[in-house]
């Protein structure tokens, strides 16, 4: 593996991490640090490992029998893998907006509170607040205000996805992981969720998995590509997007392979 060294403060630090479907081993040794309030971007071809790799971060997995993980996930120091990690607080901390966009089959509103409502005891106002807050961030406030009470479901493939978004941040996680969150956007609703990845480091630390080239570039700080279930190359965006040190990642971003 080629990695750059870098000064950025650690927020999951990945050691020595394996991963098995049964007897499949879908990653092989990957160690890792994810820089706090930065955006990194798992890239490769179908089938490397990205969104596996992105799913051990939060114990998704667990949710399916016959899939294990091996290794460390540090999260400020402690082992999200450890069997003693209460999951559901790695879940508040560690939240996940998947590919395709799955609003719950409740109000627009209830689905941005409806995550909060298990971690948080708030009255009807900040309540309130904090559904506005989510959806601010996430780009949908001023297209969703005045329909609040309306199905979730009703909203374009976009706005949908916004509002997953939405119900990622308002549960305050310090991580967000992004399972290719455009592959079913426009161009329109792209931009404005990359505009938002973009303002979302500020308080979170971002995970992006893409298949999408110039989306890593424009969006991430840190860049991984991945290869048969192996970290390839690691380090930050403009180096591997510039001068990538090796030549499979070269071929890849170029466009010559995958
Ligand atoms: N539920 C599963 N059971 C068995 N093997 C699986 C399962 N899910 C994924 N795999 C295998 O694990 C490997 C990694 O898959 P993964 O979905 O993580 O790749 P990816 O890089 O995210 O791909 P894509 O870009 O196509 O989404 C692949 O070989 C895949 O076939």
């Amino acid at each position: 593996m080629t990695t750059s060294v870098s000064a950025d403060p650690v927020k999951l630090d990945v050691r020595n991490l394996n991963f098995y479907y049964g007897n499949f081993h879908a990653i092989k040794n990957v160690s890792m640090s994810i820089h706090k309030n930065k955006v990194t971007a798992f890239i490769g071809p179908s089938g490397c490992g990205k969104s596996t790799l992105l799913r051990t971060f939060n114990r998704m997995f667990e949710l399916y029998p016959g899939q294990r993980a091996e290794g460390q996930i540090l999260l400020d120091g402690e082992d999200v893998l450890a069997s003693k990690v209460d999951i559901s607080l790695i879940r508040a901390k560690i939240g996940m907006v998947f590919q395709k966009p799955t609003p719950f089959p409740m109000s627009i509103y209830d689905n941005v509170a409806f995550g909060v409502r298990l971690f948080e005891r708030l009255s009807k106002a900040e309540m309130d607040e904090r559904v506005e807050w989510a959806l601010s961030k996430a780009a949908l406030w001023n297209e969703v205000k005045d329909k609040l009470n309306q199905s979730g479901n009703g909203l374009s493939g976009g706005q949908q996805q916004r509002l997953c978004i939405a119900r990622g941040v308002a549960i305050k996680p310090e991580v967000l992981l992004l399972d290719e969150p455009c592959s079913a956007l426009d161009p329109i609703s792209t931009a404005k969720i990359e505009e938002l990845i973009a303002e979302l480091k500020s308080d979170y630390t971002v995970v992006i998995v893409t298949h999408n080239m110039q989306q890593a570039a424009r969006c991430s700080d840190y860049t991984a590509y991945m290869y048969l279930g192996e970290l390839m190359e690691y380090g930050e965006t403009d180096q591997i997007f510039v001068k990538p040190a090796r030549k499979e990642t070269e071929d890849y971003i170029t466009g010559r392979f995958g």
